[in-house]
């Protein structure tokens, strides 16, 4: 895939041993991390890794233990900046359920500032892509998981940021769907926005990641492109898929059942 990153730019994500404790457990232990802007980071890991505390920290939502963030340049702490800055769809997005789909998008982008001509534009143009225009004006509280979804994607990207966080973007969706998010994850790239991606569907990440971290138990594993992460499974086994390197660096060869 194309990156419109230029070498020395500031990078869209930049973290320093980022650490998170919850109690007793040490959900991220030293984490750090530089994307490039215009760059889709493929965000994989076991579950209960550290995938979602990461992406809380780098949004400003919870703060780390210890360690530094910046997103664009923005402390993470400055959350009232970041706003702007930043997309997050996270795996249970606060959605209306008394709204419709358009009340829910006006409403979002109408907390975004966006001036209303251009939140029309881009809230028509979305639900067209996302085939939700015949079903904008019923309640969200009707709607199946992946329409849910879909509500949800695009109110995270109604303000056109420059990084943008998602967690699990394709769960629930049909083979459509799921496609358009896809193509819009490398249309966005391509037009500079840097987008930090986790799923546990490894063709997604192969088809989408320009870079692959791997966390494991609150650590990065390994990270590099997906290529160079399937040719090091391959030395050590009979295949070289990015399921193989998952399974291999998280200390693990079962099958990953199901896939989400
Ligand atoms: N608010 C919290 N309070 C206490 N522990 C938490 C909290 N949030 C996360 N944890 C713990 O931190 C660890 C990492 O959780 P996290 O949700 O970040 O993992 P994940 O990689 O996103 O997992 P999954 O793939 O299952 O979504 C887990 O052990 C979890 O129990």
């Amino acid at each position: 895939m194309p990156s419109t990153h230029s070498p020395g730019a500031q990078p869209a994500v930049e973290a320093t041993d980022l650490r998170k404790r919850y109690g007793d457990e040490l959900a991220l232990d030293g984490v750090s991390l530089s994307l490039p802007s215009g760059t889709v980071y493929g965000f994989l890991g076991p579950n209960g890794a550290g995938k979602t505390t990461t992406m809380r920290l780098l949004t400003g939502l919870t703060k780390p233990t210890d360690g530094e963030a910046r997103v664009c340049g923005t402390p993470v702490a400055d959350r009232r900046e970041l706003v702007s800055q930043v997309g997050y769809l996270p795996e249970t997005p606060p959605l209306y359920e008394e709204f419709s789909a358009r009340e829910q998008l006006d409403y979002v982008a109408d907390l975004r500032d966006i001036p209303p001509e251009t939140a029309d534009e881009r809230i028509d143009a979305y639900l067209d892509r996302f085939e939700l225009r015949e079903d904008a004006a019923k309640r969200i509280g009707s709607y199946s998981k992946g329409m849910k979804r879909k509500t949800a994607f695009v109110q995270s990207v109604l303000h056109d940021p420059d990084v943008l966080f998602l967690d699990e973007p394709t769960s629930g969706l049909d083979p459509r769907a799921a496609r358009r998010i896809r193509e819009s994850i490398t249309d966005f790239a391509d037009d500079g926005t840097t987008v930090f991606l986790s799923t546990h569907i490894l063709p997604v990440v192969e088809a989408v990641a320009d870079t692959v971290g791997v966390l494991f138990e609150g650590r990065l594993v390994a990270e590099g492109p997906p290529a160079d992460l399937t040719d090091r499974a391959a030395a050590g086994a009979e295949s070289e898929t990015l399921e193989d390197a998952f399974l291999a660096v998280t200390g693990g060869d079962d099958p990953v059942e199901g896939g989400e």
